[in-house]
């Protein structure tokens, strides 16, 4: 067993991993310290969403450990496992609800899967954590019947329902309307406070990220680009943080995924140029 400082509820430590050849993260270490929000901030495609899946175990690290309260996340065998997952809550990105039930029935599913709880303490469990995401009212509806942004917080209600000690959100502000995203990133902030748990942000959102994170990863390609506070960030004069926090496209991140140049595309490079045009 090897232990993390008290002070943090994960690590990661030198963690390497790739899908086939290609290593998709490089010597990743991080710490989520207990009570904090930690957004992990980077472009598309840089290996956001397969650190969580690392934290949940749905990966092996090639190389280096996932340590959750003092467990390496790695070696662990399924039902380890489970017992492990159960503290922690996923939040996907787009969430998906369960068509065919109800608001009510897609948040008790997760604490009905889990555990022997009477209907009627199921009943005020749900309750309370509809009301903590300000749907209580809407218990009775179904998904088809709710906003985009309701069903984000009903998806909330859901992932909290077994009271996780950390929260993962993939993407949570995709595709909301400026007040829906308002909600929601207020309602992360709140609720890590309620449930005293530590949250991890997956996210491209500056602006909304910045206002709730209280630590910032930053990742480049796989790697570990730049880590501080918001402040701390948002003071840097690194040009690739500076690109992306300013949203330029011109910079040293690059648009658009490797390939060959756009004028040899169209048949306009140097050596044929003379003859075409
Ligand atoms: N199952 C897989 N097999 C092979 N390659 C994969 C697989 N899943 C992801 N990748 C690749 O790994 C890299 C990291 O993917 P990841 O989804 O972690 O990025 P991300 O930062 O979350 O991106 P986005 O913000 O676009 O969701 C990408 O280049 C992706 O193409």
């Amino acid at each position: 067993m090897s232990h993390i400082h008290s002070d943090n509820l994960l690590e990661l430590r030198g963690v390497d991993f790739g899908y086939g050849e290609r290593l998709v993260l490089k010597n990743l270490n991080m710490c989520f310290k207990r009570g904090q929000v930690v957004a992990v901030m980077g472009g598309s495609g840089c290996g956001k969403t397969t650190i969580l899946r690392l934290i949940g175990g749905l990966e092996r690290a090639r190389r280096g450990q996932v340590l959750f309260e003092d467990t390496d996340i790695g070696p662990l065998n399924s039902t380890e496992l489970y017992a492990v997952r159960r503290k922690m809550g996923m939040l996907f990105q787009f969430g998906a609800l369960f068509t065919d039930m109800s608001v009510f029935d897609n948040v008790a599913f997760a604490l009905r899967e889990h555990t022997q709880l009477s209907e009627s303490m199921l009943q005020d469990l749900v309750l309370m954590k509809l009301n903590a995401v300000g749907l209580r009212g809407a218990r009775d509806l179904m998904p088809a019947e709710i906003s985009g942004g309701m069903a984000r917080r009903v998806a909330l209600a859901r992932t909290i329902a077994l009271d996780p000690t950390l929260i993962m959100y993939d993407e949570p502000f995709a595709g909301l309307d400026p007040i829906s995203l308002g909600i929601t990133a207020n309602l992360i902030r709140t609720l890590n406070q309620a449930l005293g748990a530590t949250s991890i942000l997956v996210t491209h959102d500056v602006p909304e990220s910045f206002a709730i994170a209280d630590y910032v990863y930053f990742i480049v390609n796989g790697a570990l680009h730049a880590e501080g506070s918001p402040q701390q960030l948002q003071a840097s004069t690194d040009p690739t943080v500076r690109q992306f926090l300013d949203g330029e496209t011109e910079g040293p991140f690059s648009f658009h995924y490797p390939g060959a140049p756009l004028a040899a595309d169209f048949g306009l490079m140097a050596d044929t140029a003379g003859a075409r045009l």
